[in-house]
């Protein structure tokens, strides 16, 4: 994006009237908007109405990994020779880091996502446990989760081509399905109207046709990124970033390494959405907290007995609700033992001061 005005340039990178709203405490202090792109060990990267700049942080957060800034936040910056962050808007939305992961910590991978656009490839059976898994991580993060069933132009068959669609959609209740091609354009102008308002994530396992519906949806621009991306990597006071591209027709797209193989990670309130025709059914079983496995009542296994439920989404949906549950566990005790950690560590502090006012 080359010939952006200041106030042009953080709109394409997503500044909308509710941020401004949010920002103008701050906008009294002196602070400028910026929104990050990037964060690593000296710092991070941000935009700002002047273009690409590095900041360092300085927000306190705490022993809560959550609060540290991550890509996609919008923050206060303090200008100067090296600008600071002071602060972060709250947060719309937020995708956390999956415990499967080696670091067990509840890290925000991105903020601030309106659309998570989930890749699934036509050109396999469809995976649809995996989609539900996917689905109900974009739904807990609080952005609208879209379906893309990528290679079209690979199912000829106009008919089968139906089937597919109306059996992802059976497994995506209240979420928008669309089948694209990359190769022949097929579907790109409505994923197109989609995210062209807002932040949009592609999520989808590899092979799935990310990378080049990126391109396809950043055309022109998708030079200049490659060029940045084999480059080392200092494209610094460039427009276009790595991690945060905005799309020719409005719209960011933000691609971090990361987040794109994403597991599942304390989705459980994503879960109702992904399964709501069964949690609709659970409100017919005798016991509240019915887990529809031998209780007598139970009207979720009433539904798969007559046929109505498949039992296919039944099973996923246990899976998913008993990982959540072993997630959510292991992080509760993680987080016990960094609070635990953090009180010490004051404590230790409060100690020394005493001694040293004593002396
Ligand atoms: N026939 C067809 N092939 C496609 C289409 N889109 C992508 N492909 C092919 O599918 C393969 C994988 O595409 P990528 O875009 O690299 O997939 P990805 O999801 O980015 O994969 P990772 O980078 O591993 O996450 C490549 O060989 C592409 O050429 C399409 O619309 N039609
Ligand atoms: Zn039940």
């Amino acid at each position: 994006m080359p010939h952006l005005s200041s106030s042009d340039l953080l709109a394409a990178y997503g500044w909308d009237e509710a941020f401004a709203d949010a920002f103008s405490p701050y906008e009294a202090e002196g602070l400028s908007p910026a929104r990050i792109v990037r964060v690593d060990r000296g710092g991070c990267e941000a935009v700002t109405a002047a273009g690409t700049v590095r900041a360092g942080l300085a927000t306190d957060s705490g022993p809560d990994p959550t609060r540290l800034p991550c890509t996609g936040d919008w923050a206060a910056l303090e200008p100067g020779e090296l600008p600071v962050i002071r602060a972060l808007l709250p947060r719309r939305t937020a995708f956390l880091r999956s415990a499967s992961s080696k670091r067990s910590d509840g890290q925000v991978l991105a903020a601030n996502v309106d659309h998570a656009v989930v890749a699934v490839p036509l050109a396999h059976e469809l995976r649809l446990a995996r989609l539900e898994r996917m689905l109900s991580l974009a739904w807990a993060s609080g952005a609208q989760p879209v379906v893309v069933l990528t290679k079209a132009d690979l199912v000829e068959d106009p008919v089968v081509l139906g089937h597919l669609l109306a059996d992802t959609e059976a497994a995506a209740p209240g979420v928008p399905v669309l089948a694209v091609s990359s190769s022949t354009g097929q579907g790109v102008e409505a994923l197109r109207a989609v995210v062209a308002g807002g932040t949009t994530v592609l999520l989808g396992p590899s092979g799935a046709g990310k990378s080049t519906l990126t391109n396809t949806l950043l055309g022109e621009a998708a030079q200049q990124v490659n060029a940045i991306r084999d480059s080392d990597g200092k494209g610094r006071h460039t427009t276009t970033t790595r991690d945060l591209l905005p799309l020719p027709g409005g719209g960011v797209l933000i691609d971090t390494p990361g987040l794109r193989g994403v597991a599942l990670w304390d989705a459980e309130e994503g879960l109702g959405q992904v399964f709501a025709e069964i949690e609709a059914l659970a409100a017919g079983c005798r016991f509240d907290d019915c887990a529809h496995e031998s209780e007598p009542g139970c009207a979720v296994r009433d539904a798969v007995e007559s046929g109505e439920l498949p039992y296919r989404r039944l099973d996923s949906y246990r899976k998913l609700l008993r990982e959540n549950r072993r997630i959510a566990m292991r992080t509760d005790a993680r987080l016990r033992a960094e609070q635990r950690k953090h009180w010490k560590q004051r404590e230790a502090e409060a100690a020394e001061g005493r001694e040293r006012k004593g002396r």
